[in-house]
């Protein structure tokens, strides 16, 4: 289904298949296209609600961001069409489902793995911020998994493009970094924190200023109380990798291009990603 073709989709173009998730704003279905036999995602959102928590010129923004971004480790939002009640949004299927169910399955994924992850995702931040576009809500329930075991970014609920810097708490607070928690001015470098954020529970199976009490988990955020369990084992270069990136001074953090220059990338991400 490519977006070139501005045609109308309606939902007779679609067989409707299991439910794959239900999301704050509607449900999500597999769904083939009929004509080209293309498996994709439909992602139902209800009019009713969009408009009660006014997000309908997000989801607009949304959909016209979505539009021109087109990579490997980002999930593809086709195209959308709606009804009288309803919205639908065409996006691409994972075949592999959700990372963090794969995570708390495994608990940790070996350095090997985790490289190769974080790797793909730098380049797919890289090509975002080329296009002016910070994710802001990098955490594992925004990942999915393709048929090739690739990651994909797939949530853009509250990305935005950098000229219009809205400081919207979303979510979980582990992954906020501390700019965000003292909700000052805040750039591109979000990005390359929550990555840093990433890694260490792609390692560890936690994130790092995980706590009982969100005070203490703004409290050991703003303070980079950074701490290596002893255990799993984890070698020296991901230690290093980590710190590099989990900087409080945005501007120290390590640029993704470096990243993707660090001997623990080097040495163990598959080039293939
Ligand atoms: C590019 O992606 C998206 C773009 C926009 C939105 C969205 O809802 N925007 C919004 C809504 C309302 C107000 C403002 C903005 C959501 C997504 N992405 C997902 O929702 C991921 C899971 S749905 C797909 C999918 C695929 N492959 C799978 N494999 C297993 C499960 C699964 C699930």
């Amino acid at each position: 289904v490519s977006a070139k073709e501005k045609k109308r989709w309606t939902l007779n173009d679609f067989d409707i298949g299991k439910p794959l998730g239900r999301g704050k704003f509607g449900h999500v279905y597999l769904a083939r296209e009929k004509r080209s036999n293309h498996i994709v995602a439909l992602k139902v959102l209800f009019k009713s609600q969009l408009q009660q928590s006014q997000v309908e010129h997000q989801l607009r923004r949304e959909v016209e961001i979505q539009s021109h971004l087109r990579h490997p480790n980002i999930l593809r939002l086709y195209g959308y069409f709606y009804d009288q009640k309803r919205v639908y949004l065409i996006l691409e299927y994972a075949a592999k489902g959700e990372l963090y169910k794969e995570l708390q399955k495994c608990k940790y994924f070996s350095e090997r793995r985790a490289a190769t992850y974080v790797a793909s995702l730098a380049r797919a931040l890289i090509y975002c911020h080329g296009k002016h576009v910070i994710h802001r809500d990098i955490k594992p329930e925004n990942l999915l998994i393709g048929a090739q075991g690739e990651l994909k970014i797939a949530d853009f609920g509250w990305s935005v493009h950098t000229f219009n810097r809205r400081r919207t708490m979303c979510g979980t607070l582990d992954y906020l970094p501390p700019e965000m928690v003292e909700s000052v001015e805040h750039d591109a470098n979000v990005d390359i924190w929550s990555l840093g954020v990433l890694c260490y529970e792609f390692l560890y199976g936690v994130p790092p200023f995980e706590a009982k009490e969100h005070s203490d988990t703004y409290r050991r955020i703003v303070q980079v109380d950074l701490k290596f369990p002893p255990k799993p084992i984890v070698s020296s270069a991901a230690k290093d990798l980590i710190s590099q990136m989990l900087v409080k001074d945005s501007s120290q953090r390590l640029p993704l291009h470096k990243l993707l220059e660090h001997p623990w990338i080097i040495q163990n991400a598959d080039p293939s990603g």
